[in-house]
């Protein structure tokens, strides 16, 4: 709820202040303990905001409303005179804001500014962000943010996360004591190593926690204190990375083996000692090498999943789901092709397996549905090293490198590219998928924009407009034969800030399958009939707040069902047990409710009667 701002002059008036006097309420009132906890309850905060005085309110960005306090808060907090008088309330904020960021060409100069909006005002910069996703989302996340990470060296400015490196060893919980919030709940962690399809970026894909968690409180109004991001930095084998002087992290070669896996779990256990064994660990950007591994590793003893794997699951299966409201087909009358088969590839592969198992077939028999393709050819049985679940997957088949020759043979009536090689769904590729299927369906999942494995213009232009598209990064609306269509952005952005906001707030300790496929069923389920006519298989990103609300609240009802969750009682609503705990990014009052001026002390007035003069005479 918006907080009433009390109506004051706007034009300063004078206000007589007796200090001590001052002092003497606030103390008293912070000193009332029942007081205090029901200011923390109201605020959702750690910080008491009256405790911080002075210009420090003001460069608190978890405190700071510009020029949104009050006369009397600007009295009581001894910030008045450190701000012209002018009040603005954070709806007239917004609107300056919106100019602000449009007067930028470049969307790495928009992010910056966003960056340090986020440094100076927060709640302005959640409230600016959630209430206008289409047009920011590009900017703090895919693809602007990849940018960022390229050039995350020179654009450093201030901790928005921890960095631990592997010279940690040995002592990753003291580094982790220097977070200054005592209550997280959330981590996303990076080892720099794929950064979504720019590959090693070693330190710099700091960017990549830092652009997720904002999407825990923008989307899902996760609190933002409550979230840290971490990169663990071991090093990096990007040979540029590593000469260049403007580089932020270690200059060594990538920790690997038995050195890699002890820090690993140093830092998972250190996470534990700290935050709790609830404390939710998203794993993100990691190569498929180890992130196949961790993720196996510690699924059943964290409360961990890895976004890339399964978050970008869901995300195409709610797609796949959605796009049978067209062709009129179940998932198990489909045959996949994936043009990639790392981590995102066989996520999907292993979700859909699930979902077709869920549609009456065998495991067996759904996983000869999926083919995969990766740099080295089809993925065949006889291949020495198969990477995770890649043999699941694997064929009877000679080996064979010609993509297009196994399109033409194996007919698929769905292409997956994750792939991270742009343009790979060459106009023959496009043009072969149209041949034999009357819809083909094909996602381009490949992010930031560059590495998408073709356009949303070109899907349509090569397949005579009757394509189903999506791709992980935003592209611009479509022209075909004279019809607009909206492509729909398949990013796990829908995904994950709802699975937390569950898993969070039931106090789940480990994150089941079963979860992102409610997920990817609820996002589904919430793509409009006019969302399918303009050619998106995703609601407006807009509506991501509802779904993650959605996705939340079913997980948690799945999670009583099934003895998951910790947090009891049982609430009665969930619905409204999830809304009580969201972070509001609408100002509140600066000063308790209870606060009220000090009786002005009382002034002994001299008498004006005049001395009678005694003469002396
Ligand atoms: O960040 C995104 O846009 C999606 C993602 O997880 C990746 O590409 O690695
Ligand atoms: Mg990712």
């Amino acid at each position: 709820m918006f907080a009433v701002i009390p109506k004051t002059p706007l034009v300063s008036r004078t206000v007589h202040i007796n200090k001590a006097a001052l002092t003497e309420t606030l103390k008293s009132f912070l000193n009332d303990k029942t007081n205090r906890r029901c200011y923390h309850e109201v605020v959702g905060d750690v910080l008491t905001p009256s405790q911080v005085m002075g210009i420090d309110h003001l460069r608190d960005p978890r405190l700071n409303k510009g020029l949104a306090f009050t006369l009397e808060e600007r009295q009581a907090l001894g910030i008045h005179g450190l701000q012209p008088a002018r009040y603005k309330s954070q709806e007239e904020q917004l609107e300056l804001c919106k100019i602000s960021i449009e007067n930028y060409q470049e969307p790495l100069n928009k992010y910056l500014y966003l960056s340090e909006l986020h440094d100076r005002n927060e709640k302005l910069f959640f409230r600016l962000l959630s209430e206008n996703i289409e047009r920011l989302l590009p900017i703090v996340y895919t693809p602007t943010v990849g940018l960022a990470c390229q050039r995350f060296g020179l654009i450093y400015r201030r901790p928005h996360g921890l960095f631990i490196t592997i010279n940690d060893k040995g002592h990753v919980a003291d580094v982790l004591r220097n977070w200054p919030e005592p209550d997280v709940h959330a981590i996303v962690v990076t080892d720099g190593e794929r950064i979504l399809g720019l590959g090693d970026l070693g330190a710099c894909g700091m960017g990549i926690p830092i652009g997720k968690l904002s999407l825990y409180t923008a989307l899902a109004r996760v609190k933002p204190h409550h979230c840290l991001p971490i990169c663990l930095d071991v090093g990096t084998d990007n040979q540029a990375l590593l000469e260049d002087p403007t580089y932020i992290g270690l200059r060594q070669r990538r920790a690997r083996g038995a050195e890699y896996d002890e820090f690993l779990d140093e830092f998972m256990a250190a996470v534990v000692q700290r935050y709790g064994q609830d404390t939710l660990i998203q794993f993100e950007d990691f190569g498929n090498a180890n992130a196949f591994r961790l993720l196996e590793k510690y699924r059943n003893k964290y409360c961990t999943f890895n976004d890339d794997i399964q978050g970008t699951a869901a995300v195409a299966l709610a797609g796949l789901l959605a796009s049978n409201r067209k062709t009129g087909k179940k998932l198990s009358d489909h045959k996949f092709m994936f043009f990639g088969a790392g981590g995102a590839a066989l996520g999907i592969a292993d979700l859909c397996v699930k979902a077709m198992e869920r549609e009456g077939l065998s495991e067996s028999e759904a996983r000869n549905r999926i083919w995969m393709i990766d740099i080295d050819g089809l993925v065949t049985k006889d291949r020495t090293q198969l990477l995770g679940h890649q043999g699941f997957y694997a064929k009877d088949h000679a080996p064979e490198k010609d993509f297009l020759k196994l399109i033409n043979e194996i007919k698929p009536s769905i292409l997956i590219g994750a792939s991270a090689t742009g343009g790979a769904f060459t106009p023959e590729v496009l043009r072969s998928m149209a041949s034999f299927n009357e819809r083909p369906i094909v996602f381009a999942l490949s992010n930031p924009t560059a590495k998408a494995e073709c356009t949303a213009q070109q899907a349509y232009d090569h397949t005579e407009g009757r394509v189903i598209f999506c791709s992980g990064s935003p592209f611009p609306d479509v022209n075909y034969n004279g019809k607009v269509y909206h492509p729909g952005q398949g990013n796990n952005a829908y995904i994950f800030p709802g699975v937390a906001l569950g898993v969070i707030v039931a106090g789940i300790h480990h994150i089941i399958e079963d979860y992102f496929i409610i997920a990817a069923q609820t996002v589904a389920d919430n793509v409009r009939e006019e969302d399918l006519e303009k050619g998106s298989l995703y609601p407006p990103l807009g509506f991501i707040n509802e779904c993650s609300l959605q996705i939340s609240t079913l997980i948690i009802a799945d999670a009583y069902k099934n003895g998951k969750a910790t947090v009891y009682p049982k609430p009665a609503d969930i619905r409204k047990f999830v809304e009580s705990k969201l972070y509001s990014h609408y100002y509140e009052e600066s000063l308790p409710k209870t606060w009220k001026w000090p009786d002005p002390p009382e002034i002994k007035t001299k008498s004006l009667t005049p001395k009678t003069k005694t003469t002396t005479s």
